[in-house]
């Protein structure tokens, strides 16, 4: 049976134009404020059984909150009804029914009572409280003066110790220290396990994953996927490296555009001999005329998945006869670290010589792509065998990496773990 029933729920913000209008200017001038309709939810319907874990992902301003909110009682539907049973206990924006001037310890007696606990068993549990909250020292201080952690770390602690029916919880764990969000992971299992039905907001996709049995994507208002995680996470996230894609294919597109503009007729051939920025430079013996970076069937491709495959096409072109070219890619991150970089000769790729006026195109193809999430930059080069340059460009490509999973550094290392006793 469902504890939340959310049906053909849909709820709209004005959005003000201009500056709002002074009470004055209202009666004096018969000023209005001007502003937009928007439909932060559209007719979502959705139903969730008790004991269920419930991930809601989706780009920023796609109604998630709006969406929790509305559960919470905060917002109420302009249109549908929700029905939710149970007690509730919610943690959304940071510091929201918290007093600043209070001590923590009286913002736990006025928290816990607003979620429903008498005087007696908020004394009972407030040692428990303050013990995981970890704010011992600080609890008889006003919580204006506490960090966005510590802050986290009370609101926290009161919502779980008061063991609802339901808990709502909106991004705010995002902000705690490493040990503090592994503890409360722990306790949301806990919770879980126990038969709490919890709503988790998060655009951490791994801990998303982790800890729920279903996944919603809400996009643009409407619910856009809704099932088992991984394949919605999975649908979430390609559709997320599409859209990056497009991203950046524009931004290319401009910056190239800008780039072509800026060279009038007048200094065109200088610009051909000096060939031309700081991220380029060489003889140009043989010219790298394009770059285009694309998946495994050569279409043009900028935002990937980390593990899919890719493929750098660089084409040439020929203005003097040369003997064994070689040609290069090198990857970095953008602050510069040096991931990979090779090349045809050291690959042993070999190629003998290349015709004056002939043109060509080099494909550097890589299964996978096994990079950590981030943005990369990419060099491409072509010179001879001491290194002298053709033709070098510095860093001039990027490309996204997205991933599912939190691991760090710089390149996925095939690995397994094993557990030996
Ligand atoms: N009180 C409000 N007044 C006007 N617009 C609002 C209000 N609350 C939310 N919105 C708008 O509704 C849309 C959905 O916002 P919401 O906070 O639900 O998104 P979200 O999916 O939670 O985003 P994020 O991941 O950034 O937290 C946004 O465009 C936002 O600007």
């Amino acid at each position: 049976m469902s504890v939340i029933s959310v049906t053909n729920v849909s709820k709209s913000f004005k959005v003000f134009k201009e500056r709002t209008a002074t009470l004055k200017d209202r009666i004096v001038n018969n000023r209005k404020n001007k502003y937009d309709i928007y439909l932060a939810l559209d007719n979502v319907s959705l139903e969730i059984p008790k004991g269920e874990t419930v991930g809601l992902i989706g780009r920023n301003g796609s109604g998630k909150s709006t969406l929790l909110k509305l559960l919470t009682g905060i917002l109420y539907p302009d249109q549908g009804t929700i029905n939710i049973e149970g007690k509730v206990s919610s943690l959304l924006e940071l510091g929201a029914g918290f007093h600043p001037d209070f001590t923590g310890r009286e913002n736990i007696f006025m928290n816990a009572a607003i979620l429903g606990l008498s005087k007696k068993e908020i004394k009972r549990k407030l040692d428990q409280i303050i013990t995981f909250s970890e704010l011992k020292h600080y609890i008889e201080n006003p919580v204006r003066s506490y960090s966005s952690g510590m802050y986290m770390r009370l609101a926290f602690s009161v919502a779980i110790m008061v063991e609802p029916d339901i808990l709502l919880i909106d991004e705010v764990l995002a902000v705690g220290d490493a040990a503090f969000q592994q503890k409360c992971m722990d306790q949301l299992l806990k919770l879980k396990n126990n038969g709490t039905t919890i709503v988790f907001v998060s655009h951490d996709l791994g801990a998303v994953e982790k800890l729920c049995d279903r996944v919603v994507w809400v996009n643009k208002g409407k619910i856009k996927e809704d099932g088992k995680p991984r394949k919605v996470i999975d649908k979430y996230l390609a559709y997320l490296s599409e859209e990056e894609n497009q991203r950046l294919i524009e931004e290319n597109n401009n910056f190239e555009k800008v780039s072509s503009e800026n060279i009038n007729e007048e200094n065109e051939q200088q610009h051909a001999n000096e060939q031309m920025d700081d991220k380029r430079w060489g003889n140009h013996q043989v010219e790298i005329v394009d770059v285009k970076i694309a998946d495994e069937k050569g279409n043009s491709k900028l935002g990937f998945l980390s593990a899919e495959p890719m493929q750098i096409q660089i084409s040439y072109e020929v203005n003097k006869d040369v003997e064994k070219p070689i040609f290069g890619c090198a990857i970095h991150t953008i602050d510069n670290t040096h991931c990979y970089g090779t090349n045809t000769f050291i690959d042993q790729f070999y190629i003998d010589h290349l015709d004056k006026s002939s043109k060509g195109k080099i494909i550097f193809n890589i299964p996978s792509i096994n990079l950590v999430a981030g943005t990369y930059l990419l060099s491409v080069a072509a010179h001879d065998i001491n290194g002298n340059q053709y033709d070098y460009h510095d860093k001039k490509y990027s490309f996204k990496i997205s991933s599912l999973t939190n691991d760090v550094g710089i390149a996925k290392i095939n690995h397994e773990w094993v557990h030996e006793k």
